[in-house]
Order: C-alpha cells, then structure tokens, then sequence
C-alpha cells in the first residue's frame, strides 16, 4: 500500500473514482473499475477484502456438514461411528479458506491492475473530497463501500462477561463445550447447527421467530431439523440479563412458554444480533449526504443526497433495502460499474436478488414470499413439490424440503422458495426467470438430467396445470382426441 509522502500532502489525488471500503462490494468496483482502465483511488482501514464472514462460514458450515455426514454414514449401510473432531483443526481449515483467494484481494493485485490502493481512515472534509492522514482525494465518483460492524443489543450485564462476536467465533481454537446464541438470523441459524454438529451443546435465543422473514413453511422444516439435531431453541423469548464469569455464563430469560424466568447456562456466548452500517468516520454531512439507521440513505440508483456519491453493500440504506427483500446488497458494486464506466442508467432490482440460509437443509428464496405476495398482488397461486417425491434426493437421502413457487393467477413467477439440499443451487434458474418475467410454463419446458434435484423444480412448474387435469371438459376432449389414434 501507499506511504504518505510529502507531495501527498502537496497535491490532491484526482481519480476518476474513490473507492471506500475494500470489502466485498468495493474491491469488485476497484478491481473492475482499474480492470478498464479508469483511474481508481481505493482507501481501506483494516484488511483488504472486508469482513469475509459470508466465506469463514461457509467453511465451518461445511465442517459441521462432514461431521454430520460420518454419523449420517449408517444410513448407507457404511459404519464410521461418532467422528472425532480436532477443533484447532476446524479452526486451520477455516483459515486456509480464507486465505486461499487472498491474493486476489491483495494490495499488490490492485495496484499492479493499476488502481491506487491507500491504507488509512477516510472521511469527508467537503463535498467533493476525501482526506485519508495526510492524502486528499478529489475524485468524479465516489462509492462508499464500508460495510457493517456487529450491533452489540442492550442486555443489562451484557458488558460484563467475555462473548463472541462473528469475528471471535472463527478465531476460536477449541470447541466450545455449551454454546449460548443470540439471536436467530441466518448467521446465527447456520453458526448454530455447524457448531452442533461439530460436538458443542448449543441453545438458540431469538426474540421473534427464527429467520422470521423468510416463508414460514420452509422455516419449520429448518427448525425441526436443528430440534433433531440437538439444539435448544427458545423462540418468542426475551433475554433478560447476563451474567458470570469465565467458563459459566448465565442468561436469564422470558418468554410465554418458558415462566416468567428462566435461567441457562453455557461455558460460551455468542452474539448474532444483527449489524448495523459501518459510517460513523466517514463525516457524511461534510459531503451533503444524509444517513440514518439504516446506513447512508440512497435512492434507486445507489446515488446519495451528494449525487456524485454512490453508497453500496452493507452500508447501503434507504432504497437499498426492503423488508420482504433482504440481503439485496450482492449486486450493487456490477449496477455501479455500469453507470460509472458506460454511464449506463441504473436501477437497483432488489426483486430478483436471491437470498439464502446456509444451515443443512439450505433456504434460497428469490422475489416475494407467499406472505408478501398475498399483501403486495392478491390473487396468487401457490405450487409446490417436495423433495421426497424426487429420485435423486431419495438416493442421498436429502428428501426434506420442498420448492414452492408463488405466481400471479396467469402463471407469472413472483417468487419461489426452496428449502432441501441444494437449496442455494437450485435457486439460481429461478432468479433468472424472475428477472426475465418468465412463466412457470417457461420453466415447466426446460428438460433437467435423470435423476437431479433440479427436477423437483420442474414438478411444482407443471403442477400449475394440475387443476387443468381434473376439468371434465379436458378430459373428454383428450377422450376424444385418442380415437385418432
Ligand atoms: C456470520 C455471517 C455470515 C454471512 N454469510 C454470508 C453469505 O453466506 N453470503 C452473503 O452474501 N453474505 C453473507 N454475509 C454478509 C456479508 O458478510 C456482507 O454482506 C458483506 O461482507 C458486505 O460486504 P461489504 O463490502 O459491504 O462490507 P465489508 O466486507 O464489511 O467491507 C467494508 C470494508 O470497509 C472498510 N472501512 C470501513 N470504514 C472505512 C473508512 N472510513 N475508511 C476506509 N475503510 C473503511 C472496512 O475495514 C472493511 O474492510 C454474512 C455475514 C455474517 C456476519
Ligand atoms: N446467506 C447470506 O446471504 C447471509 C448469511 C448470513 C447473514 N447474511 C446477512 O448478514 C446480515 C447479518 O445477519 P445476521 O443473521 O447477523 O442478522 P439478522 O439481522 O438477520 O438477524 C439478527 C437476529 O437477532 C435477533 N435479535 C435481536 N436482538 C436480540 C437479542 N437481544 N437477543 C437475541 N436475539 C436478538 C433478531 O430478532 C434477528 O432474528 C443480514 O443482512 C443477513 O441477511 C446473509
């Protein structure tokens, strides 16, 4: 990365863009942006490549899933017993995961594409500068890309034992023996069941319900599978307080089917509560742009109240997000690149941006749920196929779950749900039928590989014409029509 030199003082940098925020969303933007040839400044505080939580994750989940499949074994007929799990080994492997592609993300990747790559704080000193320690960067295009930061709930005592944040679970070298998890988010929903399957007693505390935005049918598959597995869930339950010491942490809860009170315990804590938009340094209001709890407020187009200021990711607020379509934020850094380098019009579609829970069997939905649905277009149609009617899933024994797809009474896709193996897989042909405003007829036409779970999708397409089947009008005319042979 850059040192501060003197004629950085001097003379302001002029790029065409300031990127803010090497995570996820700001380095596609820098790298494409450079990959282009355009003069691209990109600021980063911390570790180039962001917060990376979504990959560290995906490792440990995919730990948990291997530990699982050796007890699952049985079921084939194949004796392999408990495993034996080497946690400091979990622990290696999530490390190597991650720093696998690190490269890619590397200062050096950057600025050998050509962008200019500063490690420091940025903030606004007006609305067309930046200054990081002692750079000032006057860029046409800025994109604030600086993410989100665990929010940390006021729980009396909450500050007074030892907990886990996201960052701290992945650091972890031995296998917590009780595992305590607030909250029941999709992080916390699939960090939950890995650290399960891995060996630990874990219970579950959410407030609401678990992953409450999400179709509730494919929610309860979930929940009765982590119940299967082990885990406590307390539901609909408040906590209290905290307290304890090292090792013994007690949370004291309520809620309508627990007492007025209950206590737990557990030797680790774990809080998932949610995240809040990382911008307090950015000194927005010097730029004319306006944020709130949310994150930097953004219109359509990703463009702040500054309209030469781009907000994306995690950090992005207002028009960037919508309750019934959460996690919209994975397609923002492409929308941005297309206006900053063709100057092409953008418009967030946050409809047909898939969404997943990675806890087994996967969640993946994409377009509006059926209980958006009946709010937002009325007369739908709901259409739905399960898992255990599909030869493949029957093979490997995946067989809970089921696609569900939610249409206009025309047969429009306005959304579709997949709980069951694969889930985040398989939810990718219906994305693009969203986005292209297909019909499940479009969908019910494509031919899929005997045996796959891909078919189970192309089973809840056809069952549109299912009440077609039953019309005696149909069947006389098909009665009919077989006399010619
Ligand atoms: C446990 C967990 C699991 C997840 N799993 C998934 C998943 O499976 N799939 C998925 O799509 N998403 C997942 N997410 C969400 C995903 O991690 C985020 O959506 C994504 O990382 C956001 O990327 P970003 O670029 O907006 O922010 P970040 O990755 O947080 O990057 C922001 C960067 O900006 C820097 N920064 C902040 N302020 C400044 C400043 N003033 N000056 C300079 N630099 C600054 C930070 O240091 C950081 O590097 C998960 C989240 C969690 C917590
Ligand atoms: N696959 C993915 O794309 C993926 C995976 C994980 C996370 N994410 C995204 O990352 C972000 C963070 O996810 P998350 O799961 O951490 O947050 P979240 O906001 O989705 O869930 C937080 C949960 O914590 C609960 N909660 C709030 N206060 C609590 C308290 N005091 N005690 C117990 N529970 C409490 C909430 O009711 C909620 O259910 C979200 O935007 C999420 O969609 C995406």
């Amino acid at each position: 990365m850059s040192d501060i030199t003197p004629a950085a003082k001097a003379v302001p940098l002029t790029p065409d863009i300031c990127v803010i925020g090497a995570g996820a969303a700001g380095l596609s933007v820098a790298t494409a942006a450079a990959a282009f040839g355009v003069a691209v400044v990109l600021v980063e505080r911390g570790t180039m490549g962001g917060d990376r939580h979504g990959l560290a994750s995906a490792a440990l989940i995919a730990a948990g899933a291997r530990a699982h499949a050796v007890r699952e074994a049985k079921r084939f007929g194949i004796s392999a017993g408990e495993p034996e799990v080497n946690y400091a080994q979990v622990h290696d492997h999530i490390h190597r995961v991650l720093t696998a592609n690190a490269p890619d993300h590397s200062a050096e990747r950057l600025t050998a594409l050509g962008a200019t790559v500063i490690k420091g704080e940025a903030h606004f000193i007006d609305r067309n500068s930046v200054s990081v320690g002692a750079y000032r960067i006057k860029a046409r295009r800025f994109v604030i890309a600086t993410g989100s930061r665990p929010a940390t709930p006021a729980i009396p005592g909450l500050d007074s034992v030892t907990y886990l944040s996201e960052d701290g679970l992945f650091a972890l070298t031995r296998l917590p023996e009780r595992l305590i998890v607030l909250g029941g988010g999709a992080s916390a929903v699939a960090a939950a069941q890995a650290m399960r399957r891995l060996g630990s007693a874990v219970t579950v505390i959410e407030p609401e319900l678990l992953v409450a935005q999400e179709d509730a049918e494919a929610v309860a598959i979930i929940r009765r599978k982590l119940l299967r597995e082990g885990i406590v869930l307390y539901e609909r339950t408040q906590v209290l307080s905290i307290k304890g010491q090292r090792s013994s942490i007690r949370v004291v809860l309520a809620g309508p089917e627990r007492g007025p009170q209950q206590t737990i315990e557990g030797t680790h804590l774990l809080v998932a509560t949610g995240r809040t938009p990382e911008i307090a340094a950015l000194d927005l209001e010097m730029a004319g742009i306006i944020s709130d709890a949310g994150g930097v407020v953004v219109d359509k187009h990703l463009r702040t109240a500054n309209r030469r200021v781009f907000a994306i990711g995690d950090c992005a607020g207002g028009a960037a997000r919508d309750p019934d379509f959460p996690d919209a934020a994975n397609n923002h850094a492409g929308l941005v690149l297309r206006n900053a380098l063709f100057r092409t019009p953008i418009r967030i579609d946050i409809a047909t941006a898939p969404r997943a829970v990675y806890c087994r069997p996967e969640l993946a939905s994409v377009g509006l749920s059926e209980a958006a649905a009946r709010k937002k277009a009325g007369d739908i149609r709901i259409l739905r196929w399960p898992f255990a009617g599909n030869d493949q899933a029957q093979a490997g024994w995946e067989t809970e779950g089921f696609v569900k797809l939610v249409t206009d009474k025309k047969g429009r896709l306005l959304g579709a749900t997949i709980v069951g193996d694969q889930a985040s897989e398989l939810i990718v042909p219906w994305c693009l039928a969203l986005k292209k405003g297909m019909t499940v007829q479009d969908m019910a036409d494509l031919v899929a590989p005997y045996p796959s779970l891909s078919q189970t999708s192309g089973r809840a397409a056809v069952s549109f014409h299912a009440p077609l089947a039953a019309k005696p009008g149909i069947r006389r005319l098909i009665g009919f029509l077989r006399r010619f042979g």
